[in-house]
């Protein structure tokens, strides 16, 4: 499933440049993949606009037979998927493969739920007149999907798209191509007809970027990444009007009650701050413990944190692997400093490991404050940040005061409290009493600056149709 060319209209084909594929954990070279750049682009969306026609007027249960062929070779080749993916983006292995079912889970659900594309007849305003909607795809799909998940956030985009009726074209992350091809070599062998899936690579990623999003051929633009990036790209679909889903950064509260089960708010709270070595846009990003039990959150963290095995991605029993590349790291060093400079305490970790140049120790940060960069923007890297509060009120406050809004995460035992603080929280997605929540069965997307649209659910099948509503004259 190796694969170094991109996938354009059921062909592999090579380019003029190619860019280097390196494992992030030691810099090897893995491969290099041809350079598709914005020509890719342009062939990818006149391929993916030609197979439109066909295969949105397949029935469902054609699409769905294929759909679920391609599950199952995903599945059945998951080792070898969750190889590629750890080597690619550092990862541990079996951490990639929890990807890669992860990943697996939205082609099988989306294939089943496209079956049930309902229309509707409407109770009609007229005696002289009938009223349905039918649902029909909206047509060519461009998708840009970032590297710290280099399997799921294709298929969450690309498995309900292709259920729905619509074709798709997509630039993975250049940190992450491999897993991306490796996906359309099954598609091939699941029958996918050509042009219906492609991918290009490039490392120009504004100019393939400019043709996903202004090419009238496409009729709807998905994207995972950065706030700051798609902030630039609605901008850029504005220009034809393309429907858009943006699943966007995080700076999510993990609020820890008084009243809290306390192994189930450290299991919770380590699951979700060092899966990926941080890098995931759910990640917590500001602790908030209640002062009356913080000293003992904090020495549990700690604890567990000390049992964390680094290494590579293919070490057995490593726990988490490398950042994918050295600015990212450079990046969390600068937060720890400038947290430090304020007045935080480092419990542990706090600076580079000796493993390689792009690994950072697991860190616990107390006595941080809303007012310092850790707490305002993004960390996505292995730094757990904690701060005290006294009351309900006070944190719901703190909590929403970011122009971010995915993921919130509320431990508390009292399931009033738990209800009441739900309700409070501006956010897209709640967790509480656990770390692990995205499945392929519920949306999954973000209020405020944090996107638009859903993936995952009834929800994520619906980004991909439009109603069409129909009068009839009697
Ligand atoms: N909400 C979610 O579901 C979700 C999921 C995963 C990651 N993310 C977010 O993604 C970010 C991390 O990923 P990243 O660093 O790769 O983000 P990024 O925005 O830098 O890159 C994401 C993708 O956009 C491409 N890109 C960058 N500049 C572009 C341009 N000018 N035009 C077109 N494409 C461009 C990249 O090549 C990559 O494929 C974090 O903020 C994280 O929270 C969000
Ligand atoms: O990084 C974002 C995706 C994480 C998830 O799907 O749980």
């Amino acid at each position: 499933m190796l694969k170094f060319q991109n996938y354009i209209d059921g062909e592999w084909h090579d380019a003029a440049d190619t860019v280097d594929v390196r494992d992030p954990a030691n810099g090897e070279l893995l491969g290099s993949v041809a350079d598709g750049g914005a020509a890719g682009a342009e062939a990818a969306v006149a391929a993916a606009s030609a197979a439109f026609p066909a295969w949105s007027r397949c029935t469902a249960g054609e699409r769905a037979t294929v759909l679920k062929r391609w599950y199952q070779l995903i599945v059945d080749n998951s080792d070898d998927l969750a190889l590629i993916l750890s080597l690619e983006q550092g990862k541990p292995v079996a951490e990639a493969k929890g990807e890669i079912l992860y990943g697996a889970s939205f082609i099988e659900w989306f294939a089943e739920e496209c079956r049930r594309a309902y229309g509707q007849t409407i109770p009609t305003h007229n005696a002289a007149m009938r009223l349905n909607t039918i649902r029909q795809p909206v047509g060519v799909v461009s998708c840009i999907t970032p590297w710290n998940f280099p399997n799921a956030m294709i298929t969450r985009k690309a498995g309900p798209a292709l259920a729905a009726g619509c074709t798709v074209v997509i630039k993975p992350a250049l940190e992450t191509p491999l897993s991306a091809l490796a996906l359309c070599q099954l598609a091939e062998e699941a029958g996918l007809p050509k042009g219906t899936i492609n991918v290009v690579i490039g490392s120009d990623a504004a100019g393939i970027g400019k043709v996903l999003t202004q090419d009238p051929r496409v009729a709807k633009f998905t994207f995972t990444g950065s706030t700051a990036v798609g902030k630039l790209l609605m901008s850029q679909c504005a220009s034809t009007v393309k429907k858009m889903s943006m699943e966007l950064g995080g700076n999510a509260p993990f609020i820890v009650f008084d009243d809290a089960d306390m192994d189930t708010a450290i299991s919770a709270c380590m699951a979700t701050k060092f899966r990926n070595a941080g890098q995931v846009c759910v990640a917590t990003n500001r602790i908030y413990v209640h002062e009356s039990v913080h000293d003992e959150f904090v020495e549990k963290l700690r604890a567990q944190v000390a049992g964390l095995k680094i290494g590579h991605a293919t070490e057995a029993g490593v726990t988490m692997g490398p950042m994918i590349y050295r600015r990212a790291v450079d990046r969390v060093q600068e937060l720890v400093q400038d947290a430090v400079a304020a007045g935080a305490k480092i419990e542990i970790g706090g600076e580079q490991l000796a493993n390689g140049e792009n690994y950072f120790a697991p860190t616990v940060l107390t006595g941080v404050m809303d007012t310092m960069r850790i707490a305002q923007e993004e960390i996505f890297g292995p730094l757990a940040a904690v701060q005290k509060f006294s009351d309900e009120d006070e944190v719901i406050r703190r909590a929403n005061e970011t122009p971010y809004g995915l993921a919130a995460y509320v431990m508390s035992e009292n399931i009033r409290r738990a209800n009441r603080v739900v309700e409070a929280l501006d956010y897209g997605m709640i967790a509480c009493n656990t770390g692990v929540f995205s499945t392929a069965v519920a949306p999954f997307g973000g209020v405020k600056e944090s996107g638009i649209g859903r993936e995952g659910g009834v929800e994520g099948m619906a980004e991909f149709y439009e109603t069409k509503y129909a009068c009839f004259g009697v």
